[in-house]
């Protein structure tokens, strides 16, 4: 087994009958999703709440019944990958580009777990770039705000065109050096008009990261404060 499906088999042991699951984006969420619907299968009741149309298009074809939107205001668990995570949690993520529906998600979950494999792990963070969503009429004019910042900024292409959020945006991905002080790095990046959202996750809304290794183990792994 890889180390993210096993990342993700230890994650879904956390999820409880009669409860709204958040379920992220990415390949190490597509095992999450894909051991759900196994479980629903045999008659577990939850409802899913999706940081993607993709992750729900794969919620639905694996049989995991989806929350209307209108009824909910928090989740119980919330399960996805991650790009990056430091010694203490703070956590990179968007590489998919599902990160304002995953900011949404992790913000409103009573339990958010991230699930990775050893390589995703980083004593500091900036080696991933940080993804910020903007508006399309807003993206020309954050890029010199954001490289002000200290980061290269490159619009994400997909093909020949911008590559287009579930949410109608545009993606930079803005390459930093070390980040030392995510939550300064993050107001300020939230300070730029047309800004969305960005992604950069505070340690203190992640409560269990699982990682799974190469050699076929898998931890938990222990913050440091
Ligand atoms: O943030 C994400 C999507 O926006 C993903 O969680 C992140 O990119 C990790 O992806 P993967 O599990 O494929 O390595």
């Amino acid at each position: 087994m890889n180390p993210k499906q096993l990342a993700a088999l230890k994650a879904v042991e956390y999820i409880k009958e009669d409860t709204i699951v958040g379920l992220g984006t990415g390949t190490t969420a597509f095992y999450a999703i894909q051991k759900l619907g196994e479980m629903v299968k045999e008659g577990m009741r939850v409802r899913a709440v999706c940081s993607s149309l993709a992750s729900a298009k794969q919620a639905i074809e694996s049989g995991i019944p989806l929350a209307g939107m209108t009824e909910i205001t928090s989740v119980d668990i919330y399960i996805d990958g991650a790009d990056e995570v430091d010694d203490q949690f703070n956590l990179i993520k968007g590489g998919g580009g599902a990160l304002t529906r995953e900011k949404i998600l992790a913000f409103n979950s009573q339990l958010f777990i991230v699930i990775i494999d050893d390589s995703k792990l980083s004593a500091k963070l900036g080696r991933f770039p940080v993804a910020v969503e903007t508006i399309p009429f807003g993206y020309n004019f954050a890029i010199p705000h954001l490289e002000a910042l200290g980061c290269k900024a490159t619009v994400r292409q997909s093909g020949d065109n911008f590559y287009k959020t579930d949410n109608g945006n545009w993606i930079i991905d803005c390459q930093f050096q070390t980040i030392t002080d995510l939550e300064a790095l993050e107001g300020a990046i939230h300070a730029i008009p047309g800004v969305v959202e960005c992604g950069l996750f505070p340690y203190s809304w992640v409560d269990i990261v699982i990682s799974g290794n190469n050699d076929g183990t898998v931890r938990e792994l222990k913050k440091i404060s």
